[in-house]
């Protein structure tokens, strides 16, 4: 019996042709009813037949035995028609299957279409089968077509022609699916609103009815998702969407209306650049750039107990006088009250607060955390490495570590600095007494480190006994550049060298504590000295402040939170005539209050000459001057054609003393630097070319000008610039040579800022320029010869 159930597909594939070989005349003979002549149909069929069985199964033989008594010549003729397509299809799925089976025999593949429409006539009447068996074989004649098709193509036999037109024909298939499902689903939507609609019309409450709409514009929103899963169940869904409307309108009436949420108003950007930041750095405080403080009057904050605070001591007084400091400028009078004011070894309910600090260049930032430093280490008996200067580059190591020299001078302090500049053994030895002992509190001979981030990483993973856990000040200068260096990540791992290790930890084994050797007491917990289990004390906190510096002080979130910083605090130096520029969201950026700033907007082959009348012309006068160039590339071509100019024009009798023009790059050596440096401060070199990097911080009081050769590619690379000059309340020009093309851009940048009044645009006419030409001339002639292409 199991054969009454085998539908029509099941017949057209796994029974063959033999299931049709009771149509009359099909002359198929070899059915599984025998080798016999005429129409076999098996004989349970036929007895069922004659049962009078019930022929509601979908589609049985006997189904057909009973229809063949009624059929016209005019179906024959088509049923005929069709199974001469469908053996033809069988023949053409054999040749289209693949050749490179291992039996050698055609692999068949699923046909999409094909296995969709045996779906379809699954669940389909019997009625709706022979539509469907019509609408098969029309398709069966398309996919007889395509198979042609493609067995020809596979051939090939076809031209690229066919092969475009069967693409299209696909393509039309697919686009025509598509949108018959569109259509149904907007016919299932339209449904669903209608439905809504009259459910609507029987709640007479106005509040009630808009909830109702609201619920369904939900369901709305969601259905379709659902509905969209299976596209074939169109029926099923159209009778659930039926259900959903019945059981709408019949539902109770909704509860009371909640208020619906609504969404905040976007933040402002100043608002989200402080998300993730430390509360503090939200509420900066802001300190006049022209606030001083005599050394005498300075006092620092009174600790509890103190009627009043101090002064700072007489040998710090003598030393900064010594280095021509009368009063404290604006930033060291901001922050030296409050940091002076607590101990080497903080009690543990003093607050220890960290600190960025946003300044203009050259307002005194090196002296704000040096003289602290100094003042408070000198308190100690013995030396421990309780200060850590990280700067960006050697130039800056060396020029701080001469600041704290000077300072520490008699104090018993030991500074040393760690850049990769002498070999690392050497630096070893500077850094620690003893690698030999294992020893947990380390053994610096160092009181005050400063470094470079690369080269202390370096020491820190190699070096013996260097440890940073007795750090009373970390100081991270020019902040800025230094949070951008993501180099071996050194911030995070500095800070974990710093912070005491997670308890429980024991004593290695076979560890000796020597009785010289000293933990730092925040660290004694985590190396297993103490067991606070059993003490009666909290834990004792890190005595680390962190001080952060820089002119353009970043407010990154991710950069800020990577610090961790503690009770942060967080000074904005600025001018109160000028004010401050903000940039980039939370980033200001404060120009020094006596700088003069001008452009000069040129066309590009101008601008030697220009630069040659600027420093040459007496209205100007531009010597002792920083000019910066684009690429260490020009800076040389510039330097040479400069001198080449200055040998033709003093040779030519242009009059005049000769500018001594130097190149200021990161070949010469240390010692050449500083020589360079020197010479320049006292007047025998002119003019310094350089680059942005290599002048980055640089404290030259003696740089009156400085010269944008090139344009700076942004503000904050402007501002450094410009800060090398205009020092520590001196005053200072800043000249910036525009070439015509660049001038809307830096217009713009500047605009952007709000800073492009402050600059005033000064115009150098052609016949002023007259006088140099010749030499000019000739010095052009020789750098073309120099570099031995035209230039
Ligand atoms: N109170 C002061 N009185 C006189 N001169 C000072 C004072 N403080 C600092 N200076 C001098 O000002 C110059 C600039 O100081 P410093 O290099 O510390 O500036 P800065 O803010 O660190 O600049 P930059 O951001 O460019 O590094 C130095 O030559 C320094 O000696």
């Amino acid at each position: 019996m199991a054969a009454n159930h085998v539908t029509f597909d099941d017949h057209q594939y796994e029974a063959g042709p033999s299931t049709y070989s009771s149509i009359p005349s099909s002359g198929a003979g070899a059915g599984a009813g025998g080798p016999g002549v005429g129409p076999s149909i098996h004989p349970d069929r036929l007895a069922l037949a004659a049962l009078g069985t019930p022929h509601n199964f979908v589609n049985g033989d006997a189904g057909i035995v009973k229809k063949k008594k009624v059929k016209s010549e005019k179906q024959k003729n088509r049923e005929k028609k069709k199974l001469k397509k469908r053996r033809k299809l069988e023949q053409a799925k054999k040749a289209a299957a693949p050749k490179n089976s291992s039996n050698n025999q055609k692999e068949w593949k699923v046909d999409p279409v094909l296995e969709a429409l045996k779906r379809s006539t699954v669940s389909s009447s019997a009625n709706k089968v022979k539509n469907d068996t019509e609408d098969l074989g029309k398709e069966e004649d398309k996919y007889e077509d395509k198979v042609k098709k493609d067995v020809q193509n596979e051939n090939g036999d076809v031209s690229e022609e066919v092969k475009v037109k069967n693409e299209k024909e696909k393509r039309k298939l697919e686009k025509r699916e598509k949108r018959e499902q569109r259509e149904r689903k907007e016919i299932r939507k339209a449904q669903r609103e209608k439905a809504a609609l009259e459910s609507n019309k029987s709640i007479t409450n106005e509040g009630e009815s808009i909830q109702q709409n609201d619920e369904i514009e939900m369901m709305d929103q969601e259905q379709p998702l659902e509905l969209n899963d299976d596209d074939d169940n169109d029926d099923n869904d159209s009778k659930i969407d039926e259900d959903n409307q019945i059981s709408r309108s019949e539902s109770p009436p909704p509860l009371e209306r909640f208020p619906l949420p609504t969404s905040a108003p976007a933040p402002a950007p100043e608002v989200l650049a402080r998300q993730g930041l430390p509360t503090g750095l939200e509420d900066a405080e802001f300190i006049d750039q022209s606030l001083r403080i005599s050394l005498d009057d300075l006092k620092t904050i009174p600790r509890k107990g103190q009627e009043q605070g101090e002064q700072i001591s007489d040998r710090m007084k003598l030393r900064l006088k010594e280095s021509g400091v009368q009063d404290f400028f604006a930033v060291q009078a901001a922050i030296l009250p409050q940091l002076l004011s607590l101990r080497l070894l903080p009690f543990p309910y003093d607050e220890l607060h960290d600190y960025l600090i946003s300044a203009p260049t050259g307002s005194g930032k090196t002296l704000a955390y040096a003289v602290p430093i100094v003042e408070i280490l000198s308190k100690r008996i013995t030396p421990r490495l309780r200060a850590l200067i990280v700067l960006p580059t050697r130039d800056l190591v060396v020029q701080v570590r001469d600041t704290l020299e000077l300072l520490a001078k008699g104090s018993g302090l030991n500074i040393g600095s760690v850049t990769g500049q002498h070999s690392f053994s050497q630096e070893q030895s500077q850094l620690v007494a003893d690698m030999e002992t294992p020893l947990l509190g380390g053994s610096s001979k160092l009181d005050i480190l400063i470094a470079t981030p690369g080269r202390l990483m370096d020491h820190l993973s190699s070096t013996p006994n260097f440890t940073l856990q007795h750090l009373r000040f970390l100081v991270i200068d020019e902040a800025d550049r230094l949070l951008n260096q993501s180099f071996q990540n050194w911030l995070s791992q500095v800070l974990s060298y710093i912070n005491p290790p997670d308890p429980p930890r024991s004593l290695p084994e076979g560890f000796k504590l020597q009785p010289w050797d000293k933990v730092a007491p925040s660290w004694q917990e985590g190396l297993g000295l103490i067991n606070r289990d059993a003490e009666w004390y909290d834990p004792i906190p890190s005595t680390c402040q962190k001080l952060l510096f820089s002119a353009t002080l970043t407010r990154d979130p991710s950069k800020v939170a990577a610090l961790s910083l503690s009770s942060p605090k967080y000074y904005i130096v600025q001018s109160t005539s000028i004010p401050s520029i903000p940039y980039n969201i939370g980033e200001t950026f404060a120009f020094p209050t006596e700088l003069k700033e001008k452009m000069l907007i040129l066309p590009p082959q101008l601008k030697p000459l220009n630069l040659i009348h600027l420093i040459h012309c007496k209205e100007y006068n531009v010597d002792k001057a920083l000019v910066f160039t684009k690429s260490v590339e020009s800076s040389e071509r510039l330097v040479r054609l400069l001198e080449y100019f200055e040998d033709a024009y003093i040779l030519g009798g242009g009059g005049g003393k000769r500018i001594v023009v130097k190149g200021y790059t990161g070949e010469l050596k240390p010692n050449e630097r500083k020589k360079l440096l020197v010479e320049f401060a006292e007047g025998t070199v002119n003019l310094l070319v350089c680059s942005d990097l290599i002048a980055r911080g640089m404290d030259l009081p003696s740089v009156s000008n400085v010269v944008s050769y090139d344009i700076p590619l942004d503000l904050r690379k402007y501002v450094h610039r410009v800060g090398r000059t205009a020092r520590a309340g001196r005053e200072g020009t800043a000249w910036t040579l525009v070439e015509k093309q660049e001038a809307l851009h830096f217009k713009g940048m500047m605009n952007t800022a709000n800073h492009l009044k402050a600059i005033r645009k000064v115009k150098v006419k052609e016949e002023d320029l007259s006088g140099y030409r010749d030499s000019y001339d000739i010095a052009m002639r020789r750098l073309k010869e120099h570099y031995g292409r035209d230039t």
